[in-house]
């Protein structure tokens, strides 16, 4: 059975549901911890959203210092998948995994509510479970979730098929509605909305964060 690691920071706050989610999907979920800095042989790793470090600094910029994230760098550079979930695509970005920044939401609030997403990239470790264009509704719900990034680096996000989700609708002012990217190689994804807490029938809105975790089930096998 495949081991999908899921990270605990100081301030983590979604990393039960993720090892609930990888669980769910059928996958032997794996606790890390963010001090130490092996990756216990797990085959993928999950960033899970929360608070890490209290959003000091900038959100997610005290995390990428962490020595678990120097193993996760190296392992996602080596091809494994790799996701980050809100505060994990934070993490992300702040560990320049991943393009752009993340800045408060326009409205300067904390955004709570159940979000479609279309699906722009069903290419990548974590998304092929989808169809390019179909649209899918998880949970959003941050304070920093504005994705900004120079009109240059945007252009190629694009201009190379990197967003992978777009929001349907504009909750918090992230240039061009990016919702998620990838990196070039397509093994590590960021987004902002919780597929882990759209995983299981009567709790939350309906089960299409499952094909997150499908996703990177599929994409192991492919590459075994
Ligand atoms: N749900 C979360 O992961 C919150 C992420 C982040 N710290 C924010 O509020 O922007």
């Amino acid at each position: 059975m495949a081991r999908i690691g899921v990270v605990t920071f100081p301030g983590s706050l979604d990393d039960r549901d993720a090892a609930r989610a990888v669980r769910l999907a059928g996958a032997d979920p794996v606790r890390l911890w963010h001090a130490d800095d092996f990756l216990a042989g797990v085959d993928a790793v999950v960033l899970p959203g929360g608070f890490s470090y209290g959003d000091y600094l900038r959100a997610g910029a005290i995390s990428a210092f962490a020595p678990i994230m120097r193993t996760v760098v190296d392992a996602a550079n080596a091809g494994m998948p790799v996701l980050g979930i809100c505060n994990g695509f934070q993490i992300l970005c702040e560990s320049h995994l991943l393009a752009g920044a993340m800045v408060k939401n326009t409205q300067l609030t904390f955004v709570c509510k159940d979000q479609v997403l279309r699906v722009e990239n069903a290419d990548t470790a974590w998304s092929n479970q989808f169809s390019a264009g179909q649209e899918i509704l998880i949970p959003l719900k941050n304070q920093d979730g504005q994705f900004i990034a120079d009109e240059h680096t945007l252009d190629e996000l694009e201009g190379e098929g990197r967003v992978v989700f777009r929001y349907v609708g504009n909750p918090n002012g992230s240039r061009r509605n990016i919702a998620g990217i990838t990196n070039a190689r397509g093994n590590v994804v960021g987004l902002m909305p919780h597929p882990e807490h759209a995983v299981e029938k009567g709790f939350g809105p309906g089960t299409d964060g499952l094909g997150f975790f499908r996703s990177a089930l599929q994409s192991l096998l492919a590459h075994a």
